[in-house]
């Protein structure tokens, strides 16, 4: 039995939910709060921490080895299809807090996560259990405004929509932990590791930085004491959300596309190619032009970045990172350069996000087999179909030029790729 107050409920819980939610609320001090979870779609999860009492080693992998800690806040853990569960849960008067990591499709037409967060404010109405915060932790701008609205959208009884209104809180926040899916060979190596929980079959692996900036929007609501575990919570988390999506989020999916372009399976190889590198500096001074922020924070942040994406330890692949990309380019590379226009229209496109577009485009119609996203342009798109998704604003001459040119440049470099591998393989 756990002494955990079950104060929070997640919906989502997947590898990132456990390496930063689970994890800051081990380490706040004051009452023990614990987290009710709920698997977003399939319920292998729910099941296998269930069945060793939700608890799980969590391994941070630094440069040169590993640590593991039990992570003992997940005090329940159940399947996203157990509605009834659901509904009791987010109407208890325990649960003050709930938070979601349910990716950038979660908050999409189509989604049923909405439907189910509306289901769960409509019993807590009935139980008269209070005011509550819906918390987002998904890479999006403003999620706290994001989820509101989908939220409200998901209404159709305008009772409950006023109960929302008065007694629902939407904070926005940054969370940023680099935690890759977890792999056999992770679960095999931490067998021998001491700290480890005896026969884990879900573990998690992160790394050693960790950063959560939350807005202060619990008026009335309780919740962990997070700021003592290093949370920071902020009247507005705009510029760190922007410092993030554009700097980390924005790069990482440059690398995802151009990495697997030139045959790169993993972050950490894609940064030590030169050419990559080059994208990723060219794609962060443009980012840089635009943050709210001083130039030594942003300065900061890159060098932060340049060491956690070498981590050649932890194994990011380029394909997890490269789903989805209609729903995380808009976010990540597209507005920076709306901003860059905005400022300055005869600026033009600069050559990171020109690149990053470009590499997203030879994505779609020349790696098809590699693309997991429903949103994406088909194997045929020309220029306009890929700028009609992503950024149907921008579909101007100057752009449609800048991005097929960046396109040539990575065509000749993968036949440089290739013809090198061939040449290697023809000596070896
Ligand atoms: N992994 C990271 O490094 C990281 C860092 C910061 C933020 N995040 C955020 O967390 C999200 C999840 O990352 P993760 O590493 O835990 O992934 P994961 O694949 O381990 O878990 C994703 C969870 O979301 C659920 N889910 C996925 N699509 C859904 C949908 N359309 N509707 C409802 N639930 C859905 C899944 O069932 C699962 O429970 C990311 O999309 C991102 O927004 C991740
Ligand atoms: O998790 P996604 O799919 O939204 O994006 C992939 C990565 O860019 C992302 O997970 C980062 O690793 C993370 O945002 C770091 O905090």
């Amino acid at each position: 039995m756990t002494d955990r107050r079950p104060g929070i409920v997640h919906l989502g819980i997947g590898a990132f939910a456990r390496a930063h939610l689970a994890w800051y609320t081990q380490r706040a001090d004051g009452n023990r709060w614990g987290i009710t979870a709920f698997t977003g779609r399939s319920p292998d999860v729910a099941e296998a921490l269930s069945a060793q009492g939700c608890r799980y080693t969590l391994v941070t992998r630094a440069a040169d080895g590993d640590t593991a800690e039990v992570i003992d806040t997940v005090v329940a853990a159940r399947p996203g299809t157990d509605d009834p569960a659901w509904r009791r849960a987010v109407a208890s008067a325990d649960t003050t807090i709930v938070t979601l990591t349910v990716t950038e499709q979660g908050y999409r037409t189509g989604s049923d996560v909405p439907a189910r967060l509306v289901a769960g404010l409509d019993a807590r109405r009935a139980a008269g259990a209070g005011r509550i915060a819906l918390v987002s932790l998904d890479n999006l701008t403003h999620n706290g405004d994001v989820l509101q609205s989908a939220v409200l959208d998901a209404v159709d009884d305008d009772g409950l929509r006023d109960w929302i209104g008065s007694n629902v809180a939407f904070p926005s926040s940054m969370v940023d932990r680099i935690t890759p899916a977890t792999t056999d060979a992770d679960v095999t190596s931490i067998a021998d590791l001491p700290g480890a929980l005896d026969g884990d079959r879900v573990p998690v692996v992160t790394e050693p930085f960790a950063e959560w900036v939350l807005e202060d929007r619990f008026a009335g609501i309780e919740r962990p004491a997070w700021e003592t575990a290093g949370v920071r919570l902020v009247e507005d988390v705009t510029p760190y959300e922007q410092r993030k999506l554009w700097l980390l989020n924005g790069s990482h999916s440059l690398l995802a596309y151009l990495g697997l372009l030139l045959g790169h399976e993993t972050v950490a190889d894609a940064m030590d190619d030169p050419r990559c590198r080059s994208a990723v500096e060219q794609l962060w001074d443009e980012a840089a032009a635009e943050l709210p922020l001083p130039d030594a924070e942003v300065a900061a942040a890159r060098r932060a970045l340049v060491e956690r994406f070498a981590n050649p330890r932890i194994r990011h692949t380029l394909r997890q990172i490269a789903s989805g990309g209609s729903e995380k380019l808009p976010v990540r590379i597209v507005e920076v350069l709306r901003r860059r226009l905005d400022r300055d229209p005869a600026a033009g496109i600069g050559p990171g996000a020109a690149t990053a577009l470009a590499a997203w485009w030879l994505h779609v119609t020349e790696q098809s087999e590699l693309v997991s996203d429903a949103g994406a342009p088909g194997p045929d798109s020309d220029v306009h179909d890929v700028l009609r998704v992503v950024a149907p604003d921008l579909d101007t001459t100057p752009v449609v030029a800048a991005v097929t040119a960046a396109a040539d440049r990575i065509r000749t470099e993968r036949r440089g790729t290739a013809a090198a591998r061939t040449e290697e393989g023809a000596h070896a």
